[in-house]
């Protein structure tokens, strides 16, 4: 099936701030997300690889901001150790009522839970793998500490997160070259001067990103032992943190 083309800012002037996981974005998210996010479809694919890798038998592994279930079914589609099980979790229903659809042609047998929720209100428990694939950035940054710690508190030893995020840059040059950049990937990608513009004034507040110094050092501080990026595409980077 063919995604259905993303051209939600095409013609509408956005106002700020307004961007939201809504019906429109939903209808359009495998389009919109593999044309925005460089390196999108490498490090989905990359997740469930880390995840067989860390997953433990009788654990549970977390999608936090599960969207349509794209991360949630690269670790389904890997071989996964015996009894365990996959939570998704998104505060879109717009989001999961997809997700639900597109999971039910899946046909590998780790059972998957979908929850609607706040990432913030969920107690991981048992958890060898928790995924955050571009989410963390939606959460307003004074509960970022809390969800990091809980994630902590909930997980085996050993087990990992994979934490992927837009990130800024303390050199303000290489901020406005990797800014750039980004919009170069999408005027690539066919997104129009004023669809970019329409976008990144949508985001604006809703989407913020920090500095990879910042989340390496919260992601210390909660307590993870090994931390480091295992991929970047100018300003999108994704890192693992062991327990
Ligand atoms: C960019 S998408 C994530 C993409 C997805 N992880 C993937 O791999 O395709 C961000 C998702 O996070 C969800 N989200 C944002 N803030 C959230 C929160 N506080 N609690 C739960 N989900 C949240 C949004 O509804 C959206 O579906
Ligand atoms: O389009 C952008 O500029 C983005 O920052 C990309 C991004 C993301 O990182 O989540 C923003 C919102 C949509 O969910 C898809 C992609």
């Amino acid at each position: 099936m063919t995604d259905q083309r993303d051209n939600i800012y095409a013609d509408s002037l956005a106002e700020p701030g307004l961007f939201a996981f809504d019906d429109r974005v939903a209808t359009v998210f495998p389009d919109m997300i593999k044309r925005s996010v460089p390196g999108y479809t490498t490090v989905v694919a990359m997740t469930g690889l880390i995840a067989s890798r860390y997953a433990s038998a009788g654990s549970t592994l977390y999608d936090l901001g599960c969207s349509l279930g794209a991360s949630t079914l690269s670790m389904k589609q890997n071989t996964l150790p015996a009894d365990c099980r996959i939570v998704g979790v998104d505060n879109s229903s717009a989001m999961l009522e997809r997700c639900e659809v597109i999971l039910a042609t899946d046909s590998h047998d780790t059972p998957v839970e979908l929850m609607l929720a706040d990432l913030t209100d969920v107690v991981v428990q048992d958890a060898s793998v928790v995924v955050l694939n571009w989410t963390l950035q939606f959460v307003p940054v004074e509960k970022r500490e809390a969800v990091l710690r809980g994630i902590y508190e909930g997980m085996r030893p050993g087990g990992v997160v994979v934490l992927s995020e837009k990130v800024t840059f303390e050199d303000p040059h290489l901020d406005a070259l990797n800014i750039d950049l980004h919009h170069q990937f999408k005027r690539a990608n066919g997104y129009s001067d004023l669809e970019i513009a329409n976008k990144r004034n949508a985001l604006e507040n809703v989407l913020i990103p920090e500095t990879l110094a910042s989340h390496k050092q919260r992601i210390a501080q909660a307590g993870f032992s090994s931390c480091d990026v295992w991929f970047q595409c100018f300003n999108f980077a994704s890192l693992v943190a062991v327990k």
